[in-house]
């Protein structure tokens, strides 16, 4: 079949609407018309070209959400007219580290999704015969996509293709962050480095989890008024800052107990290590550096019991979380609408980075 989608040709090009040849799904693997999807910071990252992962020409997006049109041989958790997420992080709950129930990171398909592949090393994409490649085994930017069926959360019907797409990646990753990975705990005081579309899911969840002081840090000021909506009690802004870890210890009293780092940013990793509270501290990574960056500290900020750790998809396995964070929507205890600021057809995806790297849009949501 025919699909429409934005192709990244090559790093730093804008992205191209052209017509595209999709195969059906094999074995094991499902149709998805996208109906929407979301623009995430690391879309940008890749495209970019700062991502060793990085291959072109390939079709970005990993923030989706759609129906399933068709199903492969053997697909038997999803049928035609299901509503789903596709998942960049999958959930086979059969390879080892699924099996380990110590992390999210579902390795069954990590090696040719990273290569812009398919689990059978092919791509289902093609223009004039040669191939395109998937991004993240998703590839949102397309208004068809063929994905893995362990890559895939079923989710409510009732539930907007406009608002849950987010869920795909930086809401889960934000929310999670704090649920799965830190386990933040009511009275904690929380640091939050970068207030964007991950930090401020952070912001929602630490409130949401009874945290005390939620501190905000970000160059850009027109973050405060939006954070403080979700829950920020206090706002430093670097630039005009002396000492931001100082400033974080004092007004912690000692330190953060927790920190969140949403920016990509290795001297703002180090701050959000250095932040935190002696004995306990823990400092979360979400931010993706770029290749060749590298963290630094003094191995005694370790030693006294500060603790870096990272998250990915915010801990969270897939098939098993997602449609809980889609319920929490639903009842109103998320908040994902005031977060997308900005809607654009699929032909206007150019214009979605744009408001992404001038710091005007938290979320800009594509809408086939
Ligand atoms: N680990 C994971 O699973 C995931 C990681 N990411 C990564 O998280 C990071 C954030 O993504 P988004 O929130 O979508 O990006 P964003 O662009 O919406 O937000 C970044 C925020 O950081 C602020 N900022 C930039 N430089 C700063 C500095 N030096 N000091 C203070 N504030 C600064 C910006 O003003 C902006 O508000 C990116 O690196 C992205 O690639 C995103 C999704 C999932
Ligand atoms: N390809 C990059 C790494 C990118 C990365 O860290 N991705 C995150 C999700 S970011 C979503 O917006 C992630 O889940 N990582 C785990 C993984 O297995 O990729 C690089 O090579 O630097
Ligand atoms: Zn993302
Ligand atoms: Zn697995």
């Amino acid at each position: 079949m025919k699909t429409k989608a934005a192709i990244a040709w090559k790093a730093g090009a804008p992205l191209t609407i052209e017509e595209v040849d999709l195969e059906g799904p094999k074995e094991g693997e499902v149709l998805v018309e996208i109906k929407a999807t979301g623009i995430c910071h690391t879309d940008y990252y890749t495209l970019s070209g700062a991502d060793p992962e990085g291959i072109f020409p390939s079709i970005l997006g990993h923030e989706g959400a759609g129906v399933v049109v068709d199903v492969g041989p053997g697909v038997k958790s999803l049928r035609k007219d299901d509503h789903v997420i596709p998942l960049y992080t999958p959930e086979c709950r059969q390879c080892k580290f699924c099996l380990s129930q110590k992390t999210n990171l579902c390795q069954s398909i990590r090696s040719t999704q990273g290569r812009g592949l398919m689990p059978d090393a092919t791509s289902r994409f093609s223009i004039d015969g040669k191939p395109i490649f998937h991004y993240m085994g998703t590839s949102t930017f397309s208004n068809y996509i063929v994905v893995p069926e362990i890559a895939l959360a079923k989710v409510r019907p009732d539930a907007p293709f406009d608002k849950i797409c987010y869920i795909g990646c930086g809401v889960t990753t934000g929310v999670g962050a704090v649920l799965f990975t830190a386990k933040v705990e009511a009275g904690a005081n929380v640091v939050v480095f970068g207030l964007g579309g991950i930090g401020l899911n952070v912001i929602q969840a630490a409130k949401m989890v009874g945290a005390d002081k939620i501190i905000g840090v970000d160059l850009n000021p027109a973050r405060q008024a939006i954070a403080r909506k979700f829950g920020m009690t206090h706002f430093i802004n670097p630039g005009e800052t002396e000492n931001v870890v100082d400033a974080i210890v004092q007004l912690t009293d000692g330190g953060a107990d927790y920190s969140f780092e949403c920016i990509g940013n290795v001297t703002t990793m180090r701050q959000s290590l250095e932040c935190c509270h002696k004995g306990w501290g823990q400092s979360i990574i979400i931010g993706v550096a770029a290749a060749g960056q590298e963290i630094s500290t003094r191995p005694f900020q370790l030693v006294t019991g500060r603790v870096w750790k990272g998250s990915a998809f915010g801990g969270a396995r897939g098939r098993t979380d997602v449609p809980k964070i889609v319920d929490w929507y639903m009842e109103g205890k998320l908040n994902i609408d005031d977060l997308i600021t900005h809607r654009l057809p699929l032909e206007r995806i150019n214009e979605g980075f744009d408001l992404m790297k001038s710091g005007e849009s938290i979320r800009s949501v594509v809408l086939y």
